[in-house]
């Protein structure tokens, strides 16, 4: 059986940040003029948008791997790097995102709603960002950071106002394709409809949608057949209706027990929207059942018999036949009321251009544990010194340095002292293990030692009294552009 497309596992990669950029100013006579590397520019986001003229997932299916583009580096002369370009990837109307545990990460409702799935990564500051009055030229600058990598699942939920619920075979498509303008595959094998197909029914002055999905057997809200994925499209479905194959020869089935088998795997499939949809409970929606094929005579007797017994249960009934076409308009007429008098009683809300983004965390805080696996060690944990550790080029020891003032100033390194770590012990933080050198006393601030000053510099100091100050002009004016 083809795939249903209408689930995919979608792996998202956002841009990396381009890194910063460590270079010197440089002129004539004035050869080493102060830091002027820029910053590299951040890697672009993957971004889901609800767009009017997509209907199924189907895309994703054939190009599962969505990725943005890179920012690109920062250079000399104050040249900061381009961004990488977000990537805009259209969705269908009524997509839901979820990770790979199931949690429903955004309900895509609404044209042009969008979803950042994928956050690009942040550039590094070039060696003119990171310029202070204690390091006045430093050496280095910060990589850009990977940018969010990770496995969505998609989900499409149709958004129609009437759904059409049925075993296989038993005509919905038929009668989606006579009641509107749509023009869904129709055949005698069960599972012909894979993929939902929406219809759009006019009525007077009601146009309405209908959703004509996948067949639905016994065991379906467990998976089997086409099952939870029939089962989902109901969801935002405002009024369902059952439609029963009156001429079926499938030892065992009758209208009654159709109906009977439909509405237990309803009742047994749990919502993964459950009351956000303003919908209410499954077993809440308004009904209707369609007693289809009586253009069979053995049909229309059928149909006849049981309906009294399906009218008993509250459900309006309608016969209808949807190859001779007997039978629809009534059927038309009831529907766009129920639609009508749904509406009134629960107003469309204005379509939401909701932009969802995940929380960003400003989180100074770190935890510090022994490491299992080093007798001694440690392992640092916290949003930014793991941010820090993917920023830091280690081929260069000015900037190990700046890390090393960077986590003191945090508190890690007292608090690597309180918990008794002891020099050279093993210290693991992200996906870099090192050895530990404590570098002053506890208290004070390294901030003021003056590391990271490009020893390069220091023949500026030798070049005259006259360039000396010139460059310093030069200098300060950075620091104030950069401040
Ligand atoms: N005699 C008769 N046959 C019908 C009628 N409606 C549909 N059929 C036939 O029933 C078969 C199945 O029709 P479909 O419309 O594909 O059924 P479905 O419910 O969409 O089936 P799935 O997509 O497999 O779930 C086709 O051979 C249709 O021609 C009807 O009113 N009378
Ligand atoms: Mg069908």
């Amino acid at each position: 059986m083809s795939r249903f497309i209408d689930r995919v596992v979608l792996h998202v990669s956002a841009g990396k940040g381009g890194n910063g950029c460590a270079s010197v100013h440089r002129e004539k006579f004035k050869p080493l003029g102060g830091p002027d590397g820029a910053n590299g520019g951040r890697g672009g986001d993957v971004i889901l948008v609800v767009d009017e003229n997509i209907h199924t997932l189907l895309d994703f299916h054939f190009h599962p791997n969505a990725k943005a583009t890179n920012g690109k580096q920062g250079a000399g002369s104050n040249r900061e790097g381009a961004n990488g370009e977000d990537l805009i990837l259209k969705v269908p109307d009524g997509t839901v995102v979820l990770d790979t545990d199931g949690n429903v990460l955004a309900d895509l409702v609404g044209v042009g709603s969008r979803y950042d799935a994928a956050q690009g990564g942040r550039g590094g500051l070039g060696n003119a960002a990171l310029a202070s009055k204690a390091r006045k030229a430093p050496g280095f600058a910060l990589l850009g950071e990977d940018g969010v990598e990770r496995d969505l699942v998609l989900e499409l939920k149709s958004v129609a106002d009437v759904g059409l619920l049925g075993f296989p075979s038993a005509g919905k498509s038929s009668l989606v394709s006579v009641l509107s303008a749509a023009k869904p595959k129709i055949a005698d094998y069960p599972f012909t409809t894979l993929v939902p197909n929406l219809g759009v029914v006019s009525s007077g002055d009601t146009t309405f949608t209908v959703a004509d999905v996948p067949g639905l057997i016994p065991g379906a809200s467990e998976g089997r057949g086409l099952g939870l994925d029939f089962l989902r499209h109901i969801e935002r479905c405002a009024v369902l209706a059952h439609v029963i194959d009156c001429a079926t020869l499938d030892p065992g089935r009758d209208p009654i027990s159709d109906i009977d088998a439909l509405e237990a795997e309803l009742a047994a499939y749990t919502p993964a929207l459950s009351g956000d949809s303003g919908l209410g409970d499954l077993d809440k929606r308004p009904r209707v059942v369609i007693l289809n094929k009586t253009d069979v005579p053995e049909a229309a007797e059928l149909a006849e018999m049981v309906t009294p017994e399906i009218e008993a249960r509250g459900w309006p009934v309608f016969t209808i036949s949807a190859v001779s076409r007997e039978g629809l308009r009534p059927l038309t007429f009831a529907l766009a009321k129920m639609v009508r008098d749904y509406r009134e009683a629960h107003p469309k809300p204005e379509p939401k251009r909701q932009v969802i983004r995940p929380v960003k965390v400003k989180d100074s805080s770190f935890t510090i544990e022994k490491d299992p696996d080093i007798p001694g060690g440690f392992v640092v944990r916290g949003t930014r010194p793991e941010r820090w550790i993917r920023q830091t080029a280690f081929d260069n020891d000015e900037a190990v340095g700046y890390l090393a003032d960077r986590l003191a100033r945090l508190g890690v390194e007292d608090a690597l002292v309180k918990k008794g770590a002891q020099p050279g012990a093993s210290v693991t933080i992200g996906d870099v293990s090192f050895e530990w050198e404590p570098m002053t006393p506890a208290g004070i601030d390294l901030t003021r030692t003056g590391r990271g000053t490009d020893p390069r510099l220091d023949q500026v100091e030798r070049i005259g009294a006259d360039e000396r100050k010139h460059a310093r002009r030069v200098r300060r004016g950075l620091l104030d552009e950069d401040a």
